[in-house]
């Protein structure tokens, strides 16, 4: 809805005034809507202080421990080696988080998110290479003026900023390719529900990782040829997983440069999965090019990544992704209306976005060469 701007300003000069916000919060038509708004911002006040309370669930293994079933206080402050109080302090953060639920009188167990987490190992190994941001991310102003010192997120994905990213050895991308992997297996099940490969042939995967995006897509389409290119370390990594898959006739990886090296040719689909948000614009436009080189005229680009200004999950691109990307050195959170721009300047065509059923977890697209 547009609204002009004026009447924004004194919106705005309103909210700010004190004495609105204490009859706002009075009001009987108000009240909730005022609640609710100062709960919003004192969870972005607070935000740091919920992820180190989620942080130590984590590094304790609190959530392993009740998924075996309810524990009591002194139970779990053994497992977890903290003092019965310390225990109790985390317990209750973590209850009031709705990580963990009360069953009765010192007792205790996973409650929705907590029961969620368990489902998902990737949050878990997520939220543990978090306290590699929290270091960079210490100053963000610093950041935002190119001056900050932070470089564990530039070390920890080996090829940022690195002069021969081909040259990594294989200790160096083993980090990133298991974060990866272990987050690989929602994407790869929402992109490939929206997104049919029943009428192609073969599926090029570049940056495939340990190749858990082409493992899900061969296994659900038995006709399938897939080729994996990633850094020769990791491309080896995704040689053995397909062997280990039973998929060694139908699945290649070839290790080499995205920028240096031409892409394997003779694939009727190419996918880019989260690789161009990673990439400041200069280069992820020569990867779009070097994808579209890839191609027989007729053959289709999919991108899926996270993407800016997606309705509902504006935080997650934008805030999270955005200042993400920064710590780490290289990248952006792109809407869908720049990659658009970005394919048809690479002379694609039927540039469309498709639904996914998570658009905050992958949002996807597809062009046609
Ligand atoms: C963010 S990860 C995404 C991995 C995988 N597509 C996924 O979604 O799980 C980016 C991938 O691009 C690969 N990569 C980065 N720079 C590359 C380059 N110059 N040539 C080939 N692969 C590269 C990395 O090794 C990594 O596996």
């Amino acid at each position: 809805m547009w609204v002009p701007n004026r009447l924004l300003d004194l919106r705005n000069r309103v909210f700010a005034n004190p004495a609105f916000q204490r009859w706002a919060a009075t009001f009987p038509l108000t009240r909730l809507i005022a609640q609710r708004r100062a709960r919003q911002l004192f969870d972005i006040v607070a935000g740091f202080v919920y992820s180190q309370v989620l942080f130590a669930c984590v590094r304790l293994r609190l959530l392993d421990h009740l998924a075996e079933g309810p524990l009591t206080l002194d139970q779990l402050a053994r497992r977890l080696d903290l003092p019965p109080d310390g225990a109790r302090r985390l317990l209750r953060a973590a209850v009031s988080l709705r990580l963990v639920a009360v069953r009765g009188r010192d007792r205790y167990a996973l409650d929705e998110l907590g029961a969620a987490m368990m489902g998902n190992p990737g949050i878990a190994a997520m939220v543990e290479h978090h306290a590699m941001a929290y270091v960079d991310l210490q100053d963000p102003v610093a950041l935002l003026r190119g001056e900050a010192q932070g470089q564990a997120l530039k070390d920890y994905w080996a090829y940022v900023g690195a002069d021969v990213p081909a040259s990594a050895a294989g200790h160096a991308v083993d980090g990133y390719t298991a974060l990866m992997a272990d987050s690989q297996h929602l994407i790869a099940g929402d992109v490939l529900d929206a997104c049919s490969l029943k009428d192609h042939r073969c599926l090029l995967d570049v940056g495939g990782g340990d190749g858990s995006f082409l493992v899900a897509a061969a296994k659900r389409w038995p006709h399938l040829r897939v080729i994996l290119f990633d850094l020769p370390a990791v491309a080896e990594r995704a040689r053995a997983r397909f062997a280990r898959e039973g998929l060694a006739e139908r699945a290649t990886a070839i290790g080499g440069d995205m920028l240096r090296d031409p892409l394997p040719q003779g694939a009727d689909i190419v996918s880019l999965v989260r690789v161009l948000h990673d990439h400041d614009d200069e280069v992820a436009q020569r990867i779009i090019q070097a994808a579209g080189r890839a191609l027989a005229p007729g053959g289709t680009l999919l991108v899926t990544e996270p993407m800016s200004g997606t309705r509902g999950a504006e935080p997650i691109g934008d805030a999270y992704f955005g200042f993400y990307l920064l710590a780490m050195g290289s990248g952006r959170p792109r809407t869908p209306r720049e990659l658009k721009t970005m394919l048809r300047a690479a002379d694609f065509d039927r540039v469309r976005l498709v639904p996914t059923c998570r658009p905050m977890l992958t949002r996807l697209m597809l062009a046609r060469k």
